[in-house]
């Protein structure tokens, strides 16, 4: 491409980034038709079509822009989005339509503002089809088909290929995954525990595929998840991928899957953990046996009180967790915490066990105070993400201080501190001088952190 090209395109991309800002809907029209992929364009300032529009606030416009595909998670160099813009800028009625991700929620709740957040653990490949864990013959049926993945777990950890080191490539850990033939053996043992996680959300067959139902129709395959206590060095002898192992340390090994299968391992780790804890009767101390598919133990004494009535000792447990960013009530300063178990250097958001007759507001006060010392007001509910060490769901919050003195509570925390915005920027960018170092991306630590700072952005 020539330079004359260039400006000639540039021209035509700072036209088209012009009539967006001044809300000129037809020239935004024409531009597009002339050139779709002008759509996501920036100019000189960064700043996409659609982050004018809504700065300025061009409903119709952005409107326009959104119905030809733009990206409306596309960020600005302050990290904004034209969400942000728009929310900042107060027009209200373009960061309702921004924020919008489900037609059919903002009928039943219009205005609401619902934005969302993906949290790594909390993706959901597979339809978990409930219904399914009571139907033996369904279930029978698809153990022995040639389509059924199996996934391996030994001590609670899934048999994983690592990337390989040796040619610098960053390889992405990936579940081992096993048909029928390389399990059936272990399927028979008493001890291997055997839970149905669903079945993949594909619609549409892929020609290899041979899966069919009674009826001849296809299905798509089915996912099991197989708990197994034999020797792992013999394990890994079943799986004809290079690298294989079964990670020592879940709090590091299991942030390195893609989200998706990280998503398949937070519900598979959660139920088996439950089943190596509950081989037991809480109520009578009677041995339990495992029901419908995996997601159920019951007591094998008939006698028993949890037979009768509602006993949620039958079913998985979930333990619930808040975990929240306080604010300063200066509003740009953030209290951080460290424990003694962290890296060096590594502060993240505090967090605690919800307790017994305890809502996420008063769970999110009484930790902060118990941790910190610290008092809060106003706590507002940012995004949740199950966490399968072993199985805690974190409810993530904003929370605002209402004191501001800091005294931990050397037991859980080993010191606590306020950061200004400009420190937390710096060290979550990597900036020259960073004062602490921040949680993995894939915690919600890091995206309670991470949201703070978006919606404090300084335009
Ligand atoms: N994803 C993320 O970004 C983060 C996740 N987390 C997770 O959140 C969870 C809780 O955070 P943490 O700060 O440790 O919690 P707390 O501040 O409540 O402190 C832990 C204390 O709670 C006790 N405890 C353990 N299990 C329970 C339970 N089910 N109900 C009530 N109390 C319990 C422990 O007792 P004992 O001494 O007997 O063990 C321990 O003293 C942990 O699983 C942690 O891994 C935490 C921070 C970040
Ligand atoms: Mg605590
Ligand atoms: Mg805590
Ligand atoms: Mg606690
Ligand atoms: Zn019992």
């Amino acid at each position: 491409m020539t330079s004359l090209q260039m400006s000639a395109k540039e021209e035509m991309v700072e036209k088209f980034l012009d009539a967006a800002a001044r809300g000129d809907v037809v020239q935004v029209t024409a531009h597009l038709a002339q050139m779709p992929s002008i759509v996501n364009q920036t100019g000189y300032s960064g700043w996409t079509a659609l982050m004018l529009a809504a700065r300025n606030g061009h409903y119709s416009v952005v409107e326009k822009l959104l119905s030809h595909g733009c990206d409306k998670y596309s960020v600005n160099s302050s990290s904004q989005t034209a969400y942000d813009i728009a929310k900042f800028w107060g027009h209200r009625h373009i960061s309702n339509l921004l924020g919008r991700t489900d037609e059919g929620c903002q009928r039943v709740l219009p205005g609401s503002e619902i934005i969302p957040q993906e949290n790594y653990f909390s993706r959901e490949m597979l339809d978990r089809l409930s219904g399914k864990r009571t139907d033996k013959t369904w279930l029978e049926a698809k153990h022995s088909d040639p389509d059924t993945v199996y996934l391996m777990f030994s001590k609670l950890s899934p048999m994983v290929s690592a990337p390989q080191e040796d040619n610098g490539a960053r390889g992405e850990t990936r579940l081992c995954r096993f048909r029928y033939e390389a399990v059936k053996d272990l399927l028979q043992k008493p001890a291997t525990v055997l839970i149905f996680l669903g079945v993949e959300r594909r619609k549409n067959p892929s020609s290899s595929s041979s899966s069919q139902n009674n009826g001849g129709t296809w299905e798509p395959p089915a996912w099991f998840a197989v708990g197994t206590d034999e020797d792992a060095v013999e394990l890994l002898k079943r799986c004809r991928e290079k690298n294989c192992c079964f990670p020592k340390s879940p709090n590091r090994d299991l942030l390195k899957l893609n989200e998706e299968e990280a998503g398949v391992v937070a519900q598979a780790r959660s139920v088996l953990c439950w089943h190596s804890r509950y081989s037991f009767c809480p109520t009578c101390g009677s041995s339990t046996g495992l029901e419908e598919a995996g997601y159920k133990r019951s007591c094998l004494n008939s006698e028993c009180r949890s037979l009768q009535g509602v006993h949620n000792t039958c079913y998985p447990r979930v333990d619930p967790v808040v975990i929240m960013l306080v604010v300063h009530p200066d509003g740009n300063q953030c209290l951080l915490g460290r424990k003694k178990i962290f890296p060096t250097g590594m502060f993240s958001c505090l967090a605690g066990f919800v307790e017994p007759g305890e809502s996420v507001e008063e769970a999110v006060r009484r930790e902060v105070e118990e941790e910190s010392g610290v008092k809060v007001g106003p706590v507002q509910y940012v995004s949740c993400q199950p966490w399968p060490m072993p199985s805690s769901l974190m409810m993530g919050c904003l929370a605002i201080a209402v004191s501001t003195d800091i005294s931990v509570d050397e037991s859980e925390i080993e010191e606590a501190r306020w950061f200004s915005r400009e420190q937390v920027i710096d060290s979550m960018f990597k900036g020259a001088r960073p004062a602490f170092s921040v949680p993995p991306r894939q915690t919600i630590a890091h995206q309670l952190i991470r949201h703070w700072i978006g919606i404090n952005a300084n335009l």
